[in-house]
């Protein structure tokens, strides 16, 4: 008999590593590795995923429990994706059953649900009958019946069924459940053509309707819905069951496909004749596809250089080999405009995956996937899980976004297992970006390139010493440089003023625009052209003040203000979901002067009516976006010119590509800079960049204005000629001298627990025992020559928010330098202190390589 290693579907470090079960006969041949099955564990059914085989258990055959179900017929994992799932547990150091459940899609994520049965033969005493008569009618009508449904319809009985539970008159049995089913539709399939010329013949006059359905069929072969083939005839469809019965067609069930995309035409089209530029960047990409070579490109390509025709063109190479594609788009760049660029070019083998997207809509385009029905997949962060098993490329546009970065556990970057899984293919990996992280970049500078006339001399030394992308060396990512340093069609990239906002105070002039970007966009209302504006919120709150006395509304289970909402009129903490009513006095002083702050977007549309009367504003903002499909109305209401200015968050940055686009203008180009974060300043700049890049993309030459009150700091001053080379090189500069990535790494760990001296305590204790390990293997002390530590453990210190979801947050970094194997060295420390943590009541949780310092 064999055995199945399983990993049960419980999140913890405890509970981490395959338990054996034994495959019952009658499930022999349906278990696989990848195989989702339900096992009993403590006492409960549980959802798990087959990890292994084997002849024999490193248990007594005797003593090992079965497997009590396998769920689908066709395995939702292959091997390779169990193994790319081990992989991220090592990688990120989470466990693998959260690995492995971050592959599967929402629909599959099994609970478990309870079953009551009559238990067979129990006897019900006289008195218990009287009381619980009706239970047992109910039983006795359906069986086994969900406990659920039971509760519904018996609402007041929970304590009675568990009396009878215990008095072992009623039985209990789990079953693990699918939140969703498959859709069918009933389906009607024809026969062969003579046998339903036949069939037509042997149709009685007096039956006309039935004779046209053949009829119909025999110049329609394809299958048919009954639905649609009754309303093609004009009949009902008992004309349809009545052929059904005499077997002169067939009626079956299909499962039926949600297409998000339904009713939507893509226009098709066709491949672009390349710029020189572009072919001299498709070369090298094209030719790994065609050698079916490894590789990894960074296309470090200008915005509106043309990235998106070369991505297009490569996949067309990978499926002209009968291979695969899969693009990662970071989540707020899936606009209409994108899905269509490839939909148009790829048509029905593309599938799309993102959030936006219902359960059901996702199962089903996941399922054409596996199935063979797609061969290009596009879509979010966890599109990298894709269920292909021939992919020849991996695309990842904007490289630089933080959505890459899954911010709960798993705590994967979508950018490394895109590498590993392209390693594991012999696939290509593209990313591409006008604005690359530095620390892809400077990977990329690193290794070098034949195509080196692009970079400046100092380019070379700005990799020296830096990390790879990779967590070792020894799997270490160096992409090679693809320049595209200029637009399609020698556009120029649009010119762009910077704005001193001290200037225009001092000038008497305190409204939200400046002198500058005001006669700008009055010029383009009378021209009859569009402008974007992005209001940069990041840092920005909107948060409730008291102006008496200076109050601001907190939330009470997390250290962190309460987010204003205006639609709904009430306060929300984004952390917990915590709300409550605006409130109308303050609660500290009773004072009215209670007011709401920070500067949304509701507030320039304001004063865009105001100062512009009859402007046409389409606002896109968290407030505006929230339904699904509203991204889209806007966009397309935007690029149909019926307005005049599209006002938003960074959703308005990044992706998008409109002929009459000639203005864009920044406000409060700074805001985010000031945030405790060593990434800001690279963020900052990366913002503005790409919204800069939205202005005149065509024929009509762009304009870039940025208010802001630090026209000096780099980030803002080096967006003026587009000078992504020397903003690199400043930043890499100071990084270089802290020791952050890319020439160090970080693995930040968080401690919680609801106590606060406690927690001080354990974290006191925690970060000494890390000391006293590091010392121990010798990696810290700097040595004779004064070198950095190779390993430091900062702090701990409280976490910047505090307290999260009524637990204390303190936190501990682990700063490295790339040689030294820190992730062996923590997942060991942490694996024999995790026992000391639990029995006090904390919890730790670890981020290897953390984008968020917040
Ligand atoms: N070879 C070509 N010939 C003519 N037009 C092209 C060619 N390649 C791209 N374009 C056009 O140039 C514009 C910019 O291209 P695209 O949007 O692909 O650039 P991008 O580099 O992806 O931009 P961004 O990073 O700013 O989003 C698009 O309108 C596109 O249709
Ligand atoms: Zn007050
Ligand atoms: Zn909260």
């Amino acid at each position: 008999m064999s055995v199945a290693r399983v990993i049960v579907d419980v999140p913890s470090r405890e509970t981490d590593r395959p338990f054996d079960y034994l495959i019952p006969p009658r499930l022999e041949g349906w278990v696989e590795v990848g195989s989702r099955v339900a096992v009993p564990f403590g006492g409960r059914t549980l959802q798990g995923i087959v990890v292994g085989l084997a002849e024999d258990a490193s248990v007594d055959l005797k003593r090992l429990k079965e497997l009590a179900d396998v769920l689908d017929a066709v395995p939702p994992l292959s091997a390779e994706l169990v193994e790319l799932g081990e992989w991220m547990s090592r990688r990120w150091l989470c466990p693998l059953a959260i690995s492995l459940q971050a592959m599967l899609p929402a629909a599959l994520k099994g609970k478990t649900e309870k079953y009551i049965t009559l238990a067979r033969g129990a006897q019900w005493p006289a008195d218990t009958l009287e009381t619980y008569g009706d239970l047992k009618q109910a039983l006795e009508r359906h069986s086994p019946l969900k406990m659920s449904g039971l509760l519904q319809q018996f609402p007041d009985r929970a304590d009675a069924i568990k009396k009878l539970l215990k008095a072992g008159l009623l039985e209990e049995a789990q079953k693990v459940e699918d939140r969703l089913s498959v859709r069918t539709v009933l389906t009607v399939f024809a026969p062969e053509p003579d046998a339903l010329r036949e069939g037509i013949a042997a149709i009685p006059a007096r039956a006309a309707k039935q004779r046209e359905t053949l009829e119909y069929l025999l110049a329609h072969p394809e299958p048919i819905a009954q639905q649609r083939l009754a309303e093609e005839v004009g009949t009902g469809t008992a004309t349809i069951r009545a052929l059904a019965d005499k077997g002169l067609l067939e009626l079956r069930q299909v499962e039926e496909d949600r297409d998000p995309y339904a009713g939507r035409n893509f226009p098709q089209s066709a491949p672009m004749r390349l710029t020189p530029a572009q072919a001299e960047a498709f070369a090298p990409i094209a030719g790994a596809v065609a050698e079916r070579r490894h590789d990894v490109f960074l296309l470090h390509g200008v915005t509106g250089s043309g990235k998106t025709e070369i991505y297009l063109q490569a996949i067309q190479k990978c499926l002209d080999q009968d291979r695969e594609a899969i693009v990662l788009v970071p989540e707020i760049s899936l606009t209409p405009q994108m899905v269509e660029r490839f939909k148009s070019r790829f048509g029905e083998r593309v599938a799309v995956m993102h959030s936006r997207l219902s359960n059901g809509e996702r199962y089903d385009e996941w399922r054409r996937i596996r199935d063979g029905r797609a061969q290009v997949a596009i879509g979010a962060r966890s599109a990298i899980f894709a269920p292909f098993s021939r992919i020849g490329l991996i695309v990842i546009d904007e490289e630089h976004e933080t959505s890459y970065k899954q911010e709960e556990s798993p705590k994967y970057h979508a950018r490394d297992v895109a590498v590993e899984r392209a390693r594991q293919h012999g696939a290509a990996v593209v990313l591409g970006s006008a604005t690359p992280s530095l620390e892809t970049y400077a990977a990329a500078i690193a290794r070098g390139t034949a195509a080196a006339g692009a970079r400046r001399a100092y380019a070379a030394s700005a990799g020296e010493g830096t990390t790879a992308l990779s967590a070792s060396e020894d799997d270490a990512i160096r992409p090679v440089y693809v320049p595209l340093p200029e637009r399609v069609g020698d556009r120029p990239l649009p010119g762009v003023t910077i704005v001193d906002m001290r200037e225009e105070l001092k000038l008497g002039n305190r409204a939200m625009f400046s002198g500058a970007l005001a006669d700008a966009l009055r010029a383009r209302l009378e021209r009859g052209e569009q402008s974007v504006l992005l209001l940069n919120r990041r840092g920005y709150s909107t948060f409730v003040m008291c102006r008496s006395c200076g109050y601001t509304a907190q939330c009470p289970h997390c250290d962190i203000a309460l987010t204003y909402h205006r639609g709904s009129q009430n306060l929300r903490c984004h952390y917990c979901g915590y709300a409550e009513r605006e409130p109308s006095v303050c609660p500290s002083c009773q004072s009215p002067h209670i007011r709401f702050f920070g500067t949304g977007t509701q507030k320039v549309e304001e004063a865009l009516s105001q100062t512009f009367p009859g402007i046409r504003v389409i606002r896109m903002d968290v407030d505006t976006t929230s339904e699904k499909g509203s991204h889209e109305k806007w966009l397309t209401q935007f690029r149909e010119r019926r307005a005049d200015v599209l006002l938003g968050t960074q959703m308005v940055a990044k992706g998008l590509d409109f002929p009459y686009v000639t203005l864009v203008g920044v406000l409060a180009a700074d805001s985010a800079l000031k945030l405790p974060d060593f990434r800001a300043p690279e963020r900052t700049f990366q913002l503005l960049t790409q919204v800069a890049g939205r202005a005149g993309r065509h024929e009509l030459p762009g304009e870039v204005i940025i208010q802001t009150y630090e026209p000096e700091h780099p980030s803002v001053a080096l967006v003026r000629h587009h000078d992504y080379a020397a903003f690199t090189e400043q930043e890499l500069g100071h990084r270089r001298k802290l020791g952050y990535p890319p020439f160090g790494r970080l693995i930040s760990i968080t401690l919680s627990h609801e106590q606060a001296p406690a927690l001080i305590a354990m974290g006191q204790s925690f970060a000494s025992k890390l000391r006293e390990r590091a010392s121990a293997a010798g990696l810290t002390g700097s040595n004779a020559y004064g070198a950095p530590n190779a390993l430091e453990v900062l702090g701990p210190v409280a976490s910047p928010i505090p307290r999260l979801k009524d637990r204390y947050r303190f936190q501990c970094m682990i700063k490295y330098r790339g040689d030294v194997d820190a992730l062996g060295w923590t997942a060991q420390a942490l694996q024999e202190l995790a026992e000391a943590a639990k029995r006090t009541g904390a919890q730790i949780s670890v981020d290897v390589d953390p984008q968020m310092m917040l």
